[in-house]
């Protein structure tokens, strides 16, 4: 059941104004080199939503008495910043990889800014996800490339030139702190260093949403802070941001609108919002 004791009319909680507690500044020359957008509020929930769910149930045939995801229904605009939370198997990367059309549903609708995956042709889901950065936990990174490889591979298989690669790329690491790694291979990088080539590769094509799910999973809770602070920037730049996480103590620090599952059914959706399970 969707929580709708602390919602205003507006689909706000009353709590939207209040005040953000002083988070933990993290050192990170890495993202201040992002532009970052005078965004003083939430973003405004108007227009065409970036990500639209329609009583959307997903029934995985291995288990056809407990679906995945439960009638959702929700809306995420341009330029928000949500987060994703619940318990182990409470649906969220079913959730994830529906989005990008690994998962489609067994009823309900998924419209990616104005278009139905539903009836999107096969051919055109190449195309949705170029326009979807993904992050992973497990940062999926090619093992015998080095983080310039790794990072430039992502615009070859799209078919970009040998001039926007050497563009892109460079700046694109610069952006997250990687300028003195270029050659390095995966394999000497710390944990962090290789979420922040995985989360270069995910943007490095400018797309307008970015998805992560668990990215902080393997990561220390300092090396958390640098990812997350990085995400932040990256959304405040105007990318919208879905970040799947069991990180608790992130969730609380940064405050922003929550998205909770439990069991596959949307149960709390909140601005502002806690982590708030007691497990
Ligand atoms: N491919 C699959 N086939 C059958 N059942 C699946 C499949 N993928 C997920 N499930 C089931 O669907 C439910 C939701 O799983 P999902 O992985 O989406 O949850 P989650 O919230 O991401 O969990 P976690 O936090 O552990 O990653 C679980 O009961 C899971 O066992």
């Amino acid at each position: 059941m969707t929580d709708q004791t602390s919602q205003g009319a507006s689909g706000h909680p009353a709590g939207r104004h209040a005040a953000v507690p002083a988070r933990q500044q993290v050192a990170s020359q890495l993202s201040a080199s992002l532009p970052v957008l005078e965004v003083e509020d939430l973003p405004q929930q108007v227009g065409v939503p970036v990500i639209t769910f329609e009583h959307v149930t997903k029934v995985y045939p291995a288990q056809p008495k407990r679906p995945a995801l439960d009638d959702i229904s929700l809306q995420i605009y341009a330029g928000e910043f949500v987060f994703l939370v619940g318990h182990s198997g409470s649906g969220k990367t079913t959730m994830i990889r529906s989005l990008i059309r690994e998962v489609k549903p067994t009823s309900g609708r998924i419209i990616i800014a104005d278009e139905d995956l539903g009836s999107m042709r096969n051919w055109r889901v190449p195309y949705l996800r170029r326009n979807i950065g993904c992050v992973f936990q497990d940062f999926k990174l090619l093992p015998n490339k080095t983080v310039f490889e790794n990072v430039s591979f992502a615009l070859e298989v799209i078919g970009k030139s040998r001039h926007v690669i050497r563009t892109q790329v460079p700046e694109v690491l610069r952006l997250v702190g990687l300028q003195d790694k270029l050659d390095k291979r995966p394999d000497q990088l710390s944990g962090g260093e290789q979420q922040r080539v995985s989360i270069a590769r995910a943007i490095v094509n400018r797309p307008p949403l970015l998805i992560c799910d668990e990215p902080t999973g393997n990561l220390d809770p300092q090396t958390s802070r640098g990812i997350m602070d990085l995400l932040e920037r990256i959304n405040r730049t105007g990318t919208t941001v879905l970040v799947a996480t069991h990180d608790r103590e992130m969730v609380d620090n940064m405050r922003r609108r929550v998205i909770a599952l439990d069991r596959g059914r949307l149960m709390r959706d909140q601005d502002r919002g806690v982590y708030g399970f007691n497990v």
